[in-house]
């Protein structure tokens, strides 16, 4: 209730008329929605054309009009039946003429009446009425009095709770001390529907006026009382936002005094949505968070803000949730490995078989598969080859040399310059958490006082541990138990046993010539061929120009320097083509020096002849089989070994242990004892800069000296290997399909092998053994009769 209503309605309730002036017949209008209590002023709009009549006749009754209810409130012409019969005489205190037509009047309710008869309908409605008085109570006793003083103050409190009480307000209700005044003037304020207003209007005894107007009040204050407590929530919702954005504001009006820009705040809000992107493990997220919460604490430019902000960056970038779809389509993985491979028919085997096991169970966690083999033998390309299959990013590490725990796994982040760990890095670098992920080297892993790389290594591959894989410098559990790990060594030997344990070995030998011809011309050719900007029409290669380069021109297991040759062929006819020769380029045998100049690699075979105390031994070093002179002299002395060609201590061991064989069984090889006191022995092995080792050597090493030691040349074209025990038995040894190749580059044509590698045999390809005679033996005796040449 306004303060203006309030004053009027104190003067109107002095100003009371007299009823009985009160004209028995007069206009009567029709209201919607509003019953009109004694006492109650209030302005209404007339519009409809009767009711603007009613109002204007009312002149001429002294401004008295009749208001009564409208039953249905849509009714746009209400008949006599359709309003209520009680209703109230009103006063017309002021009206004033809108400009569209409709009146405004300010009327004020005199008396409850009933309505008995209509007069007038045409035009406006003209009524007879009749005054209903109110049933007063004989005497205010307590129980009034109690419910009066109820409603006065829950009228208060309501007030109170619309912001709308007053102090007059409470002396006006302190001043009625009639129950139905009371009443009227509480319900005339309370927003009633209207059949609760029109029930409280029709009761004409003001005690059980008031006590229903108590309980439609009691209610509203119920109402009002909720209705407020949600506001006050909204309220304090919106003062909340309204206060933190003061604040925020405020906040940036201090990094503005600092000299720090808004791009703090941007920074924080940015690294707040990418955490929130990158789906962490709730821990993970909830750390991050806390850093962040650091970070925007700090100077802007301060050292440590910088640490946080890397670290915070390291987190956001890593692939915590993206992976790349896998394609598990077998015919088609064959199809890339065979676009991209010549040969290699076992490895393709087990890598198909691999990807049709994820396909059937993707949980399965596989065995990591390790290609071993020497360099360019296309380890690393077999990798490649599985990402492309299954369309996974790949991402290649190469191991060799790394010392540091920390390479793999991180420094922690109070190091200045920390940073996460390789894996880690490699995976940030692919953007996805499944990608092929190729450790190359695993077999030149070193280990010092800094920690044990392979240890660390051990985490990242083994299936059990790696869902969890703890990196020092992002201090978070990171899963990568969807990576696939393939691991490439040279030699499986130097691999931690550890490692190796979890590993599956698929080894890859060297290439035999033909196969490297053919490589070259399926693969390596049209490669080098695109790289120079050339096509096929620009060059052409003789058949045996290729082979020359094979054989003349390379000596590897792999197909590196291949590679670098017919690049380097390639590159020289680029270059005329550049300077405007025209036409098509052939390269032969007879031009090659041109190109390649003169060849590097005359079968070393060819040169030597059989020779007394020379024997040829097959070593398999990391880059594949190779062949091994071993050179025997004898010069006058008192029986000392002399050994060089920095040679290991196994090697070493063998040579002693031939010597103690040809020693003992002197008599039976026709060797004169007196030949071991007066001579020294010397044993060589060149190159003298390569290191060697290992017992393969050691029936080597023994026709050598029995040849020393007899006079007999040993045959040239026989290679040899096989380790040597004191009574001279041959026992097996390892990498004989290298040392086979070996063998067949160096020209050798017959190998001795010991009897137990037999089975072995089955692995060396169609092509070598058409070329080389195996000759399996099982004791050095037989070795001595098949090398040594008859005097
Ligand atoms: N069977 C093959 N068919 C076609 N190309 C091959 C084959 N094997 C190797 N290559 C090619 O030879 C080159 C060297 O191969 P790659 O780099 O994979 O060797 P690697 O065994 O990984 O060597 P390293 O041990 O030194 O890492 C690559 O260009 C590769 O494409």
């Amino acid at each position: 209730m306004a303060e203006a209503d309030i004053d009027d309605l104190i003067e109107i309730i002095e100003k009371e008329g007299n009823i009985e002036d009160i004209p028995k017949v007069i206009p009567m209008m029709p209201v919607r929605d509003v019953v009109v209590f004694t006492d109650m002023l209030l302005p209404l709009f007339v519009g409809r054309e009767k009711s603007i009549k009613a109002i204007e006749e009312s002149v001429e009754f002294d401004r008295y009009v009749f208001l009564s209810v409208q039953k249905d409130s849509e009714m746009e012409k209400p008949g006599p039946s359709d309003v209520y019969d009680i209703g109230t005489i009103a006063r017309v205190q002021k009206m004033i003429k809108m400009p569209d037509g409709r009146i405004k009047a300010l009327v004020q309710g005199i008396s409850k009446a009933r309505l008995v008869e209509f007069v007038q309908k045409r035009s406006f409605f003209k009524v007879r009425v009749e005054i209903i008085s109110d049933v007063e109570p004989d005497s205010l006793d307590i129980e009034i009095e109690a419910l009066m003083r109820n409603v006065k103050e829950n009228s208060e409190k309501l007030l109170a709770l619309k912001g709308e009480f007053s102090g007059d307000v409470g002396d006006l209700l302190s001043h009625i001390d009639s129950p139905g005044k009371l009443a009227d003037l509480v319900a005339s304020n309370l927003n009633l529907k209207v059949e609760d207003g029109q029930a409280i209007l029709e009761t004409t005894d003001t005690v059980a006026r008031l006590t229903r107007v108590n309980d439609l009040l009691a209610r509203e204050l119920d109402l009002s009382t909720v209705q407020a407590k949600i506001q006050t929530h909204v309220k304090d919702e919106i003062s909340k936002n309204q206060r933190d954005y003061y604040l925020r504001e405020q906040v940036k009006a201090i990094h503005r005094e600092l000299g720090e820009s808004d791009d703090k705040l941007a920074e924080i809000v940015d690294f707040k949505e990418k955490i929130k992107k990158c789906k962490l493990p709730e821990e993970c997220e909830k750390e991050a968070l806390k850093q962040l919460t650091r970070l925007e604490q700090m100077h802007f430019d301060s050292s440590e803000a910088s640490v946080i902000r890397t670290y915070l960056d390291c987190i956001v970038e890593l692939p915590w949730s993206k992976t790349t779809k896998d394609f598990l389509d077998i015919k088609k993985a064959e199809e890339v490995l065979e676009q991209n491979h010549y040969g290699l028919d076992k490895a393709k085997e087990r890598i198909l078989e691999y990807l049709s096991v994820r396909k059937l169970n993707p949980k399965k966690k596989g065995q990591i598969i390790c290609f071993v083999g020497p360099p360019g033998v296309g380890k690393t390309s077999l990798g490649r080859a599985i990402a492309k299959a299954m369309k996974r990013k790949f991402h290649r590490l190469s191991l060799g040399g790394i010392r540091d725990e920390a390479e793999i796994r991180g420094h922690r982040r109070t190091y200045i310059g920390a940073m996460p760990g390789r894996i880690l890095q490699g995976l940030r670098q692919c953007g996805t958490k499944n990608p092929v992920f190729m450790l190359d080297e695993i077999d030149k892993l070193g280990n010092d006082f800094r920690g044990d790389p392979s240890s660390a290594l051990l985490e990242v591959l083994d299936p059990e541990q790696n869902f969890e894989f703890s990196d020092h410098y992002l201090n978070m559990p990171f899963d990568l138990s969807d990576v696939l790990f393939v691991l490439t060594a040279n030699m499986a030997d130097t691999i931690p046993s550890a490692l190796l344990d979890r590993m599956e070995l698929i080894h890859i030998s060297g290439y035999t010539r033909q196969e490297k011809v053919v490589i070259a011309k399926q693969h390596l050719l049209p490669r080098k061929l695109k790289d120079n900007g050339l096509t096929r029409r620009n060059i052409q290669f003789s058949p045996n120009a290729m082979e020359s380069i094979v054989s003349e021109y390379t000596l590897e297991a792999g197909l590196r320097e291949l590679e670098r040759k017919l690049d380097s062929v390639c590159r020289k006819i680029a270059r005329k083509i550049a300077e405007g020769q025209k036409g098509r380029f052939a390269v032969t045998c007879q031009n090659l020096t041109q190109y390649l100049g003169p060849p590097q690699y005359i079968n070393e075979m060819d040169q030597e002849e059989s020779q007394v105390g020379l024997a040829t031994g097959l070593a398999w070093t990391e880059v594949g089989g190779e062949h091994l002179y071993i050179e025997t002299s004898l010069f006058p002395g008192k029986g000392e070994l002399q050994l060089t060609g920095q040679i290991g201590e196994v090697m070493q061991e063998s040579a002693r242990a031939a010597l103690t064989y040809t020693k003992a069984n002197q008599e039976a090889l026709g060797i004169d004892k007196e030949a071991f006191d007066s001579n020294d022995i010397h044993i060589h092995v060149p190159a003298g800069a390569i290191p060697k080792d290992g017992p393969s050597a050691g029936i080597a090493i023994a026709t050598a000296l029995v040849s020393a030691f007899t006079g007999k040349k040993v045959n040239n074209k026989v290679g040899m290997t096989g380790e040597i025990s004191l009574r001279g038995r041959v026992l097996p040894i390892g990498g004989l399909k290298e040392k086979a190749l070996g063998a067949l580059r160096a020209g050798i044509n017959t190998v001795i092998i010991p009897e137990k590698n037999k089975k072995d045999l089955h692995d060396i390809p169609k092509s070598v053994k058409s070329k080389l005679t195996f000759i399996c033996v099982k004791d050095v005796r037989e070795v001595l009769d098949f090398a040594l040449e008859a005097e």
